[in-house]
């Protein structure tokens, strides 16, 4: 389907990204709601690192189809930019949730982190790595589901990283931040995000990453998998976080394992006992 401008009434500006602007927008036809992100292909340099990431992020995330993914419907451009139709997410950016809440309740991080254990399965089983799992990356829908958004780097596994990393290296794991760690050339696998999922729950619990500290010490934090998880965090969820914030990547818990775990299925309640909770029927 060919899009262009024309087609879009523009909204609001939503807000910034780290190389563009967010519009709410409809589909003049359809009246459909969308979100889209203005790139401007000056401020891509050439040849960069960044142009490839932009392009890597719609091949992929354009044919991804998952209800914690953020869809991409299609994209445009004309001679100053890029526009990527994107799917809304109503509640905007998690971690403006997580920073006026502090930290969330055990049962509500559960279901997070449930939600995006659904969405890496469905990740992993495309080899699609995502690399970059933070709040900052994840989008509230106007049900209050994940979606996890800005596949800016991800990459299909096994890889080896070309392009520099920018940004915090709270959410890296040990093999991304030591190069030549793993013996031979750095290259790593999906369970790069089984790190990011760890490091994610124990953010949800704590309301700061585990190895948050001056750059120098949170590399060496990570390659010591060196945390402390502070005692308010319950013995189960404390549990979850150390099976999966582990130095070796196969010694990590495997993401179906991640949805069996006690933490999860206590807070997670599915099918008719949730229903009956919730209208407060009996188990019958
Ligand atoms: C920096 O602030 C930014 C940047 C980008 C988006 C938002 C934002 N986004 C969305 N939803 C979205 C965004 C996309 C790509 N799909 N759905 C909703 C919001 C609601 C209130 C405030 C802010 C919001 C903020």
């Amino acid at each position: 389907r060919q899009f262009h401008l024309g087609m879009f009434e523009i909204g609001r500006p939503l807000g910034k990204g780290k190389f563009g602007r967010v519009y709410l927008a409809r589909e003049r036809s359809s009246g459909f709601i969308c979100a889209l992100k203005v790139l401007y292909k000056a401020e891509l340099q050439h040849g960069s690192g960044v142009e490839k990431q932009v392009r890597r992020e719609v091949e992929i995330q354009s044919n991804l189809r998952h209800p914690n993914i953020l869809k991409m419907y299609g994209h445009f451009h004309d001679s100053k930019r890029i526009f990527l139709i994107l799917e809304f997410a109503g509640r905007g950016e998690l971690y403006k949730h997580l920073r006026r809440e502090n930290r969330f309740p055990e049962w509500k991080a559960a279901q997070y982190v449930a939600q995006m254990a659904s969405a890496l399965r469905y990740l992993h089983r495309k080899h699609v790595i995502h690399r970059d799992i933070k709040p900052e990356n994840i989008l509230v829908g106007i049900h209050g589901e994940l979606k996890i958004s800005d596949f800016g780097w991800s990459v299909h596994a096994p890889n080896h990283r070309r392009t520099t990393l920018c940004g915090t290296l709270d959410y890296l794991p040990p093999e991304m931040v030591k190069p030549h760690g793993n013996g031979n050339d750095n290259s790593y696998d999906e369970k790069v995000d089984l790190w990011s999922l760890g490091v994610l729950t124990y953010e949800f619990l704590v309301g700061e990453a585990p190895f948050e500290d001056t750059m120098v010490m949170t590399h060496r934090r990570i390659a010591r998998a060196d945390m402390t998880i502070p005692s308010f965090v319950s013995p189960e969820a404390r549990d979850l976080i150390k099976k999966l914030l582990v130095l070796d990547p196969d010694k990590r818990l495997p993401l179906d394992a991640v949805q069996q775990h006690p933490w999860i299925i206590k807070h997670c309640v599915k099918g008719e006992r949730a229903t009956n909770r919730e209208k407060g029927r009996g188990g019958e």
